[in-house]
């Protein structure tokens, strides 16, 4: 039997994502030296020694930036997420948290929680108390969207459906996001313009360099008194100093989030859940069977579906023998590969490359066994990252 290919488990995986990862095959688990690959969620790669054995890692779900991106690529690694396998979940939340500033719904809960049930007056204290929390509708107010990608698009048409007003902003947004959207969706030019214009700003961007601190102490003061603002990205996406002070000087009405953390805890107008934007049964087994079976069909064929850092290149198997290449997207790394190869003997029987900024990948099938002296004259051409042999099944040599 030829060796399983070894795991490295570093969160709570759905068990429907771990089951396509049969263990007649692979061996997975918390506990795998010299992995061959990395599945996680949300554990900080960042200062975790990654072993060279390491060939790809699976972000089961959409941010990476728990994981050292640009490093991998430096090594010719990919890294993979889920793209809109938890958006609906996400969704959804945002909703809620809509829902529970506008009705106060934290504040209600804790009064009904310290009443008194047994007191003969019950009814008459509900009914006094309640007007401590008469909140607002949704319907006929403005929700600015800032990044308007999976879960973005989502949040606006779920809100066009509630009968708001929705303003959204993304500079990059896609073709394919664009057509999502519902057509009453408005376009602003920029951050400042949704702060301006809306009652509740919602954030569904990654956190890197350019959006750090996107709302900050320089912006915050745009927003309506009152606004609601909403961080279901990532807790640096915000700067939590001017939202504590935007909070006390009565400025921003509500923030709610996904991130609990020191400068915010317990305030009484911060509505915090515990990073529960993708808990749920269907989102966790979306992105645990997505990236399970984009892991499993790169280690075995070596094709690259939703990698953040390497373009996607997918090539049917018609020979037995295949070899995959990361490199720099520099000049004539295919002519230098393809003549490693012709030296060699081998004949090319199909072949297919591709490349996104600064990295390139190359799928090579060729018609005999590739020797590891070939694979070492490839390996040792300056640009290429990574060399992998993938013989299919029956061409299998260990
Ligand atoms: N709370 C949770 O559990 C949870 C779950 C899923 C995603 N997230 C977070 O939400 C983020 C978005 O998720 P997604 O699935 O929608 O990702 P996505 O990649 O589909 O969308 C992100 C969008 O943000 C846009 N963008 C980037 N920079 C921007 C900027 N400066 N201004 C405006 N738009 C900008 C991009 O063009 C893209 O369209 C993730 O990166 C992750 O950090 C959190
Ligand atoms: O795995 C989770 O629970 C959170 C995932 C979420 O933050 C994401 O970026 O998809």
């Amino acid at each position: 039997m030829a060796e399983r290919l070894k795991i490295l488990v570093l969160n709570q995986i759905s068990p429907k994502g771990l089951a396509r990862l049969p263990a007649e095959h692979y061996i997975a688990g918390p506990d795998i030296a010299l992995p061959d690959a990395v599945l996680v969620r949300s554990a900080d790669m960042h200062k975790m020694e990654i072993p060279a054995s390491v060939r790809a890692i699976a972000r089961a779900g959409a941010g990476t930036n728990n994981i050292p991106v640009e490093a991998m690529s430096a090594r010719g690694v990919p890294v993979f997420n889920a793209p809109g396998a938890n958006a609906n979940a996400v969704k959804e939340l945002v909703i809620a948290g809509m829902l529970m500033a506008a009705r106060q719904l934290s504040g209600a809960l804790r009064f009904v929680d310290e009443l008194d049930t047994a007191h003969a007056d019950l009814d008459k204290t509900v009914e006094s108390g309640k007007s401590a929390f008469a909140g607002f509708e949704l319907a006929g107010q403005t929700l600015g969207v800032v990044g308007l990608g999976k879960v973005g698009c989502l949040v606006a048409d779920a809100a066009i459906k509630l009968g708001m007003n929705v303003l959204g902003y993304d500079p990059e947004i896609t073709v394919d996001a664009a057509w999502s959207l519902p057509s009453q969706v408005k376009k602003a030019a920029s951050v400042a313009e949704v702060l301006r214009s809306a009652h509740f700003v919602t954030l569904h961007v990654p956190l890197v360099q350019a959006t750090r601190h996107l709302v900050k102490a320089d912006n915050i003061g745009l927003m309506r008194p009152g606004t609601v603002l909403l961080n279901f990205s990532r807790d640096g996406v915000v700067d939590n100093a001017a939202v504590l002070a935007a909070l006390s000087s009565g400025h921003l009405g509500h923030y709610v989030c996904d991130f609990p953390n020191a400068q915010l805890h317990r305030h009484a107008r911060v509505i915090c859940l515990p990073h529960l934007g993708a808990c749920t049964r269907e989102a966790e087994e979306n992105c645990a069977v997505m990236v399970a079976d984009q892991l499993s069909d790169f280690l075995e064929n070596g094709n690259i579906v939703n990698a953040v850092n390497f373009p996607g290149v997918t090539m049917a198997r018609e020979s037995a023998y295949r070899v995959a290449i990361a490199n720099a997207n520099v000049p004539n790394m295919l002519g230098q590969i393809s003549t490693a190869m012709a030296q060699a003997g081998l004949n090319i029987h199909n072949m297919v490359n591709k490349s996104r900024g600064d990295m390139a990948y190359t799928l090579v099938d060729v018609d005999s066994a590739v020797t590891g002296t070939v694979l070492d004259d490839i390996g040792a051409i300056e640009g290429v990252l990574s060399v992998r042999y993938l013989p299919h099944a029956s061409g299998r040599s260990n």
